[in-house]
C-alpha cells in the first residue's frame, strides 16, 4: 500500500508502476473514489453541527416551537445514520482499491514484461563435467529408493511426492545446515505455523490478486500460507516497535503450501513444483530508510549466496524486471541454480525489498529517534526451500554409481557422512 499523499500528489508516478507491474487498476476510479470520500465526510461534519445546533435549541424554545425542533433533531438524525452508513461504504471501497496499488520500483530495475526480460548479473561457480552419463533428479531418487511418486498420488493426489532414508536426513541436514547458518548471522530462528488468518496474506500484498494460489480450511479464516513470509510479517501487526529495536531479523522456518494453480504441465514430476514443501525463510523489518534497506537486501542476497557456495552449487544471479517483480517490491533478486539435466539454471531463491509497502498494509511503525511514528521497511529472501534445492543438489553431486557426494559444510548436519547412496 502507498501513502494516499504520495498517490494523491504523484498520480504520474503511480500510473506508470500500474503500468508498468501490469496491475489491473484504473487510478482515476482511486481518485474519484478519494474525492468522494471526502465530500461525504464534510457533509457529514456539517449535518452533525446542525444536528448539534438545533439540540442547543430544544431546551429554550416555547412549547410552540418545541416539537419542530425535535423533529428536525429526528430528520437530521436519520439522515446522519444513512451518510455514515455511506460514508462506512465509501472508506471500505477505497482502502480495497488502495490494496492493489503497486509499490514504485527503484530507478534501474529492468523495464520488462515477464521473466524473459529479467537481467542476469553474474554467474558464480564452475558448472559440472562428468566423465559418466549423468542422470536427472528423478532417476537418482528412484535408483535409490529415495522417494515416491507414484503410491503417494492416490494419497495426496497431485505434485505430491514421499522422501524415504537418507533422502530424508539430507533434507533434513539442509534445514539445519541453513538455520544454523543464519543464526550464526544473528538471525532469530522461529518455527513458525503455515496456518494464518486470511488477513495475513493481505498484510503481505499476496491478497488480493493471490487468492487462487491458497489452499483454505473449509468454513474457518483459516488458510496455508505458501511461505513463512506470511505469518512472520503477520505476526507484527498493528504494533508500535522502537526505533532501537530495529532491525528485526529472523530465520524463519516453516511449511509451505501453494495450490500451483495456473502453473498446469509445467514441471509437473518431480520435486521442482510441488503443492507442500518446507522452506527457511529470511525476514527484516528495518528502519524505513532506503539506504538501510537496500543494504540488508544484499546482506540477504549474499546469505543465501554464502549457503549456495557452502553447498558448492553453480548459481546466477538475475535481476527481475518490472514485469515479473509483483507488485510489492521496490527491488528484486533471484538466485537460479544449475540444473544438469535441464541445461539450465532454475530459480531456488528470491530476494525482495519492499519498502514500506508491507508495513502499511500491516500497520507496523516505529517510532524514531525524534518520537515521529514512521513505517518501516520489510524485506525477504529465501534461505533454503526444499525439496526443490533437492534437485539442483542431486544432480550435480552425483556420482557415477548414483550415490551423491556431500560437500564439507553440509557433512557435520549428516553425522559426518562424505556421501550417500
Ligand atoms: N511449488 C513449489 N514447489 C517447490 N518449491 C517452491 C514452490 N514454489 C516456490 N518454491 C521455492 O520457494 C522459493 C521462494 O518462493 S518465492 O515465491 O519465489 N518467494 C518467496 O516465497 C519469498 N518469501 C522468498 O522466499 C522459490 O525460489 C523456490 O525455491
Amino acid at each position: 500500500m502507498l501513502d494516499l499523499k504520495f498517490i494523491r500528489e504523484n498520480p504520474e508516478t503511480v500510473r506508470e508502476a500500474i503500468k508498468q507491474k501490469r496491475v489491473n487498476l484504473d487510478l482515476a476510479e482511486l481518485l474519484a473514489a478519494d474525492q468522494q470520500l471526502s465530500e461525504l465526510k464534510k457533509t457529514v461534519e456539517a449535518r452533525q453541527a446542525e444536528r448539534n445546533q438545533n439540540a442547543k435549541l430544544v431546551p429554550k424554545a416555547s412549547p410552540e416551537e418545541r416539537p419542530a425542533l425535535i423533529q428536525k433533531g429526528k430528520d437530521l438524525g436519520e439522515e446522519l445514520r444513512t451518510l455514515e452508513a455511506d460514508l462506512r461504504e465509501k472508506q471500505e471501497e477505497l482502502r480495497l482499491l488502495l490494496l492493489k496499488v503497486p509499490n514504485v520500483p527503484l530507478a534501474g530495475v529492468p523495464v520488462g514484461r515477464d521473466d524473459e526480460e529479467n537481467v542476469e548479473v553474474r554467474r558464480e561457480g564452475e558448472l559440472p563435467s562428468f566423465d559418466f552419463e549423468p542422470k536427472d533428479h528423478i532417476t537418482l531418487l528412484q535408483q535409490k529408493d529415495w522417494a515416491d511418486f507414484d503410491r503417494v498420488g492416490n494419497v495426496s493426489g497431485s505434485r505430491s511426492y514421499l522422501l524415504k532414508g537418507d533422502m530424508v536426513l539430507l533434507e533434513m541436514a539442509l534445514m539445519n545446515f541453513a538455520m544454523t547458518f543464519l543464526s550464526g548471522r544473528g538471525f532469530t530462528p522461529m518455527g513458525l505455523s503455515a496456518l494464518v488468518r486470511g488477513k495475513a496474506f493481505e498484510g503481505t500484498g499476496h491478497f488480493p490478486g493471490g487468492e487462487d494460489q491458497v489452499y483454505k480450511v473449509e468454513g474457518q479464516d483459516l488458510m496455508l500460507a505458501g511461505t513463512a513470509e506470511v505469518p512472520a510479517n503477520e505476526l507484527h501487526r498493528d504494533m508500535v516497535l522502537s526505533e532501537d529495536q530495529l532491525p528485526l531479523t529472523y530465520a524463519a522456518i516453516s511449511g509451505a503450501f501453494r495450490s500451483e494453480a495456473g502453473s498446469a504441465g509445467r514441471d509437473v514430476k518431480g520435486l521442482i513444483r510441488v503443492h507442500e514443501f518446507k522452506k527457511v525463510e529470511q525476514y527484516v523489518i528495518c528502519r524505513g530508510d532506503i539506504e538501510e534497506s537496500q543494504a540488508w537486501f544484499y546482506k540477504l542476497l549474499s546469505n543465501a549466496e554464502a549457503l549456495m557456495k557452502a553447498l558448492e552449487l553453480p548459481y546466477r544471479v538475475i535481476q527481475n524486471c518490472t514485469g515479473d517483480m509483483g507488485a510489492g517490491k521496490v527491488w528484486m533478486y533471484d538466485i537460479e541454480t544449475w540444473v544438469p539435466s535441464e541445461q539450465k539454471y532454475r530459480e531456488t531463491h528470491s530476494c525482495s525489498n519492499l519498502g514500506d509497502w508491507q508495513a502499511r498494509r500491516t500497520n507496523i511503525r516505529y517510532k524514531d529517534r525524534e518520537g515521529k511514528m514512521q513505517f518501516p521497511h520489510t524485506l525477504n529472501n529465501t534461505g533454503i526451500a526444499s525439496p526443490r534445492i533437492l534437485v539442483p543438489f542431486l544432480e550435480n553431486h552425483q556420482q557415477a554409481d548414483g550415490s551423491i557426494r556431500i560437500p564439507a559444510a553440509l557433512q557435520p548436519f549428516l553425522g559426518g557422512r562424505t556421501q550417500i547412496g
